[in-house]
């Protein structure tokens, strides 16, 4: 549980201004992976958001919700225990305080390796559970970015998914409990109410993929490209995956002989694709469980604009920097900041 007094609760940022959401929005875009044109809908969905929801994902309930009874216990043991696991460092138990550059939230996280985690010894049913259930989310996010592949007619297939099975790769879990917070009253059209407080403050995901699933309690919301916020209708059944935004139909995504993060593909894209802005806002009812699994490239490999989406004498935007510079840098810098600034040409001289 996140332990907070009455006036402390004060320190949590409260939104009270929301920009109204856009009049254009409709849905969340939908891919059903048992179709034989889920290319065209990945596609389309990365056109418009960069972030959908996906069934017929092949994930078993029962390893999903063996995790999710799993995660539940873990976050009601008593606060000494669950530090067992290490201070996140930046593996391990968090609470309230995300990273370490002040940025803080009405949560309390477990951030894991993908690899065998030695954090988790002690708690060995979850770690079981955790197992089977992270190998069948990797299978479901290879699925995914072939899919997408194929879409984007990107040869061989395997170009994107094989950052994430290889034996390098850098991927990363987090199970994040926001338990209900009190004195939430979200501003009503009179004005009055405190506003909402955040759970977990706007950021993008850097990894390559993004595999989130919650229990069907609300909070997660994605920034449009006009900077109003819409909020993602919880579906405890279904996967919300996040992957870039901004591909146009004549992207030179078309032509993509490798792929990175989605904040890596700005760099790769020199600065013209952008990845998806999202945040959580705690309930005042409801505990909100979610449990992502970032897929990411090994720490060695180097992300640079692609020679052939350079036009004419265009210069890149960004030096050169490894997978493993960026995330030192990431961790390095707040939850909201561009954590690609330090590596743009025009920020450097
Ligand atoms: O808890 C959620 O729903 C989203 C959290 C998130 O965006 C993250 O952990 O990167
Ligand atoms: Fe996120």
């Amino acid at each position: 549980m996140v332990v907070v007094s009455k006036p402390a609760i004060e320190q949590f940022s409260n939104i009270r201004n929301n920009k109204p959401a856009s009049a254009l929005f409709t849905q969340i875009p939908l891919v059903d992976m048992s179709k034989p044109d889920s290319k065209h809908q990945i596609i389309k969905a990365c056109e418009e958001f960069g972030f959908f929801k996906v069934i017929n994902h092949g994930v078993p309930m029962e390893f999903i919700s063996l995790l999710e009874s799993e995660a539940t216990k873990f976050f009601s043991l008593p606060l000494c225990e669950k530090q067992k696991t290490g201070q996140p460092k930046p593996y391990g138990y968090g609470n309230k305080r995300i990273g370490t550059h002040g940025d803080v939230g009405w949560v309390e996280f477990l951030l894991l390796t993908t690899n065998q985690d030695p954090n988790l010894h002690r708690f060995q049913s979850f770690r079981l559970a955790l197992g089977d259930y992270m190998k069948s989310v990797k299978k479901m996010a290879c699925e995914i970015l072939e899919t997408m592949a194929d879409g984007l007619k990107i040869q061989p297939r395997n170009a994107l998914s094989k950052l994430l099975m290889d034996e390098e790769s850098d991927s990363v879990f987090r199970v994040n409990h926001y338990p209900p917070c009190p004195d939430v009253e979200p501003v009503n059209a009179n004005g009055n109410g405190n506003g909402d407080v955040i759970g977990f403050g706007e950021h993008t995901d850097p990894q390559i993929i993004s595999v989130l699933r919650s229990n069907n309690t609300s909070g997660l919301q994605i920034s449009l490209k006009d900077g109003s916020w819409i909020s993602v209708p919880p579906d405890q059944n279904s996967f919300f995956i996040n992957v870039v935004t901004d591909y146009s139909p004549q992207s030179p995504l078309h032509n993509f002989p490798s792929f990175l993060s989605p904040n890596s593909l700005a760099v790769m894209t020199n600065g013209r694709f952008k990845s998806v802005k999202h945040r959580v806002l705690s309930n005042s009812v409801k505990p909100r469980l979610s449990m992502i699994y970032f897929g990411g490239p090994p720490l060695s490999e180097k992300i640079a604009p692609l020679p052939s989406l350079m036009r004419g004498d265009q210069q890149s935007l960004y030096k050169e920097f490894t997978w493993f510079e960026y995330k030192r840098c990431a961790y390095n810098s707040r939850l909201a900041d561009n954590r690609l600034i330090h590596f743009e040409k025009i920020a450097a001289s």
